[in-house]
């Protein structure tokens, strides 16, 4: 789907207009568009297209990454932003760090799973960030398998055209009707309540870690959110932040095994800044240019959600005397906007170095939307950030002291496992969930000009 926006994008222009139906669908493809319209107009695009079936009866309204601006939008960021931040962000670090240096022993272990082993390293890492040390790390977890049903209950529903409610909207009041998604919403409701109701049971036994649940309840006055509303937000964070995460870092993992020769740059950087005396840490992020280089141009050159989320016009905006109408659904591209030559010349080729200023330092002046857009932007992208940075540090690092069956073998218990590991893996592409959401619609879409 993002392939086929991009070839319109070249062919049409930088933003094209698409129909299905009697809705309009936009999409942004270059960054001068992508500025213009989905950063400076990002006011009229805070809302999201109307989503009953998944929105309003699945999530009672308290989703936020299907939720329409407003109120309880407004009060539902403001306290996300607040715990996510990078002040914040900060107090996760070293949760995303244990389970990095997990992480990268399963996937020298077992190469071929790596896609799975990042995949649980995601989930660990959110479900920690979220509610804190006591969350559960084995499969058998009765609270695994209830978050394992969970994901399959909405990957049911996201699917477009599954629930007949979202062409139909009258069919919610039909009795009986959206059974099934009532039932999910019980479940995940009573989910969300159980896994935030730990939280208060570890903070009134002293034993509660740095979390984001934690902080929501400790500040229960100032962010006026009804239990349920911070239940929801913390279950927003497992369900919005763990696939992309894990997505971000197969993509980190693939592209080094593509480009060996961007690899060995960053190698030898990590090389003069950590040694081999040492496992990377947090600390030397500010020290590493090549690596945040190497990072950037990976979620530019496959970006995570190739084909954005939607967002819906809710005025009439003009650009460069073209409208986009009130109401239109409007997807600023990644896809897209990652291949725009001007921005990126060459854009095909993967050059971290374009990052890069003379000086080797990182260049202010260059920037792409990974995390996507305006007052929609991902409020997880500071903790997202790190975990691709702790992880392909890490990873990075124990090659090299593969390379080196001398190097030191008990420097943070971590080396000595990393030293009688196996060399790196093979590599297969990840499955990019996203594209198909939008599949069904493109098949009914006619080009409008
Ligand atoms: C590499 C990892 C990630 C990528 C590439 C990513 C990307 C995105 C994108 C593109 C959006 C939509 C922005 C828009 O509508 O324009 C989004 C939304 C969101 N993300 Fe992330 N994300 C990542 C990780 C995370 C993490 C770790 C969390 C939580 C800690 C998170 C929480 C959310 C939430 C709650 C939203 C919905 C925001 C809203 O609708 O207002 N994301 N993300």
């Amino acid at each position: 789907m993002a392939h086929r926006f991009e070839k319109l994008v070249a062919e049409y222009g930088p933003v094209i207009s698409l129909r299905e139906g009697s809705q309009v669908i936009i999409v942004i493809g270059r960054m001068d568009a992508a500025a213009e319209i989905m950063e400076k107009e990002g006011g009229a695009l805070v809302d999201r297209p109307r989503s009953i079936a998944l929105g309003e009866i699945m999530s009672g309204g308290m989703r936020m990454i299907m939720m329409s601006g407003g109120e309880r939008f407004r009060r539902l960021r403001k306290a996300m932003h607040a715990h996510l931040q990078p002040k914040a962000a900060v107090e996760y670090q070293d949760m995303q760090s244990d389970a990095g240096k997990e992480v990268i022993l399963d996937i020298l272990n077992d190469p071929k799973n790596h896609v799975r082993h990042v995949q649980r390293y995601a989930a660990s890492v959110i479900l920690r960030v979220t509610y804190g040390k006591s969350t559960p790390t084995s499969n058998d977890d009765p609270e695994v398998v209830r978050l394992q049903e969970e994901f399959k209950h909405i990957q049911a529903v996201v699917v477009p055209g599954t629930f007949l409610v979202d062409r139909i909207p009258f069919l919610r009041y039909v009795p009986g009707y959206g059974r099934v998604l009532r039932e999910y919403h019980e479940f995940e409701l009573s989910l969300f309540r159980d896994q935030l109701a730990r939280v208060t049971d570890d903070m009134s036994k002293g034993e509660a870690g740095p979390s984001f649940g934690r902080r929501l309840l400790e500040n229960i006055h100032e962010h006026r959110l009804s239990g349920d509303e911070m239940a929801y937000l913390c279950g927003a964070l497992f369900t919005a932040g763990t696939d992309t995460t894990a997505v971000g870092i197969t993509t980190l993992i693939l592209t080094a095994a593509c480009h060996p020769e961007a690899q060995a740059r960053v190698q030898e950087e990590i090389d003069a800044v950590v040694g081999k005396d040492r496992a990377p840490t947090f600390e030397d992020w500010n020290q590493l240019p090549q690596l945040q280089a190497f990072i950037s141009e990976a979620l530019r050159w496959r970006p995570a959600a190739p084909v954005g989320f939607a967002h819906r016009a809710t005025k009439d905006i003009i650009w460069r005397g073209q409208c986009i109408p009130a109401g239109a659904t409007v997807y600023g591209c990644h896809w897209a906007i990652s291949r725009d030559p001007i921005a990126f010349p060459d854009p095909e080729r993967f050059d971290p170095q374009r990052w890069l200023d003379p000086n080797g330092e990182l260049r202010t002046d260059i920037h792409f939307y990974a995390y996507g857009f305006g007052r929609r932007v991902c409020p997880g992208l500071h903790v997202a950030n790190r975990s691709l940075y702790i992880n392909l540090a890490l990873l990075m690092w124990s090659f090299r002291i593969l390379e080196r069956p001398d190097a030191p073998i008990d420097v943070n218990g971590f080396t000595a496992a990393v030293v009688s590991r196996a060399p790196p893996f093979e590599a297969d592409f990840v499955p990019r969930m996203e594209e198909k959401k939008l599949r069904e619609i493109m098949e009914n879409t006619h080009y409008i000009g």
